[in-house]
């Protein structure tokens, strides 16, 4: 049995970043940039006014006077030049006249008429914002992540109703067994509802890929090379079950059988100790253990990392952080345990039951905690490494 270190480099070999294809603005947020862009502007495009109030050259001793002669709006500027013992009305956003330097705003100022006297506490602030303050158009926009709402906004201001994006991720998800229906059908009563595929494909969409939820294949070769036929063209083919070494565990047979390259099998993690990975038919593929558990807690270990190396962000592994426990724990086996436990403000608690099969414990679970390979019993307080789950990844 291999690492997940060794296990995830493996896969990462399996794949690169994918081409670019261009979304609506609307459609960028969530999107990786598949360039650095530049803005198609200056922003401001010229110096602006921060305040309403008046715009005036120099700095005006209070009792000051100044003849308005004009008025600069948002969208709407004053031709013209601001002269000594002039001033422009002015508004937040409004160009700023030629001749101006600052701008005084309407609180400090008493108005007569077309007359206003400066009052006798005007800040030291211009009020100016000069133009490219913001941004400029030698400047170059490239973050390593997916794009927020911010950088959205951003976005825009630059200029841009279209945006170079890497394309999403087709992710071909095929769960396998006899004895699963689809939420909805009816079970037969030797049957359960499927819930991996759908849990991983929530998985998928929510990090910026496409599932394709193929139909669920039978433990026959032929419905599985029905299921793989489906399959074809995606970016990236993830089997679910069937892994195992059970007579009904057929993947790995059928896969090898249309000649797949296997890069590994069996990995030392709990779960998730029989997963596979390969080429097959051209496109890279990961076979998943089908304990509910199991192929989610691989689904954050290893798929979305995946996911992010065909999205241009890099090879990296599940972010982690350090957390104290919140209770002991005893030693860990030969394997690399992800253990499903909540997050309080004392820490982690790891959850009662690590059995692969309970969902509503992974459903309840903040986080997993990582144990290396023979950890030695830990504890309370004691800093541990988490898996964070949840939208964020
Ligand atoms: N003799 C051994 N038996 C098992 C071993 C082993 O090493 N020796 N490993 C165990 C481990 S660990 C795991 S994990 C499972 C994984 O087996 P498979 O990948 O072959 O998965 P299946 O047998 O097809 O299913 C296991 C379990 O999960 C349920 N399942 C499968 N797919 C779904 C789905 N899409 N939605 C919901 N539930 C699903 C399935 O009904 C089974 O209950 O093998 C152990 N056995
Ligand atoms: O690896 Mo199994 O995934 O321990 O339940």
């Amino acid at each position: 049995m291999i690492s997940t270190d060794e296990a995830l480099a493996r896969i990462f070999a399996l794949l690169a970043p994918l081409d670019a294809e261009r979304v609506p603005i609307r459609r960028a947020a969530g999107r990786v940039l598949a360039r650095p862009i530049s803005p198609l502007r200056d922003q401001p495009p010229f110096p602006a006014s921060a305040m309403d109030g008046y715009a005036i050259a120099g700095d005006p001793e209070p009792g000051a006077r100044f003849r308005v002669i004009g008025t600069s709006a948002a969208g709407r500027r004053h031709d013209g030049p601001v002269g000594p013992e002039e001033a422009v009305r002015i508004f937040t956003g409004a160009p700023v006249p030629e001749g101006a330097t600052r701008v005084v705003i309407q609180e400090d100022v008493t108005r007569d008429g077309d007359t206003i006297t400066i009052g006798g506490n005007v800040g030291t602030g211009t009020n100016v914002r000069p133009a490219g303050l913001d941004f400029t158009r030698t400047d170059s926009f490239a973050p390593a992540r997916r794009l927020r709402p911010e950088d959205v906004a951003l976005l825009a201001a630059m200029g841009h109703a279209e945006i170079p994006v890497i394309r999403r991720p087709v992710v071909a998800l095929i769960a396998t067994g006899d004895e699963l229906v689809m939420p909805g059908e009816v079970p037969g009563p030797d049957q359960i509802v499927a819930s991996n595929n759908l849990g991983l494909a929530a998985l998928v969409d929510a990090a910026g890929g496409t599932a394709r939820l193929l139909p669920i294949a039978r433990d026959t070769e032929a419905s599985l090379a029905t299921a793989i036929d489906l399959a074809q063209g995606a970016d990236l083919v993830v089997t679910i079950g069937g892994a195992s070494v059970g007579a009904h565990d057929i993947v790995g047979a059928v896969a090898e059988g249309r000649g797949m390259e296997r890069a590994f099998y069996k990995v030392a993690m709990r779960p998730g100790k029989p997963l596979m990975a390969g080429r097959l038919d051209g496109m890279p593929m990961i076979g998943l253990p089908g304990n509910p558990v199991s192929s989610m807690v691989c689904g954050h270990v290893f798929l979305l990392p995946a996911l992010r190396v065909m999205l241009g962000l890099g090879e990296h592994a599940a972010p982690r952080r350090k957390v104290p426990l919140a209770e002991g724990i005893g030693a860990n086996g030969d394997r690399e345990h992800y253990m499903r436990a909540e997050l309080g403000p004392d820490g982690a608690r790891i959850a009662t039951s690590q059995d692969s099969a309970l969902l509503s414990v992974l459903s309840a679970a903040d986080a997993l905690v990582v144990r290396p390979p023979n950890d030695p019993p830990r504890e309370a307080g004691e800093l541990v490494e988490i898996v964070p789950l949840g939208l964020s990844g």
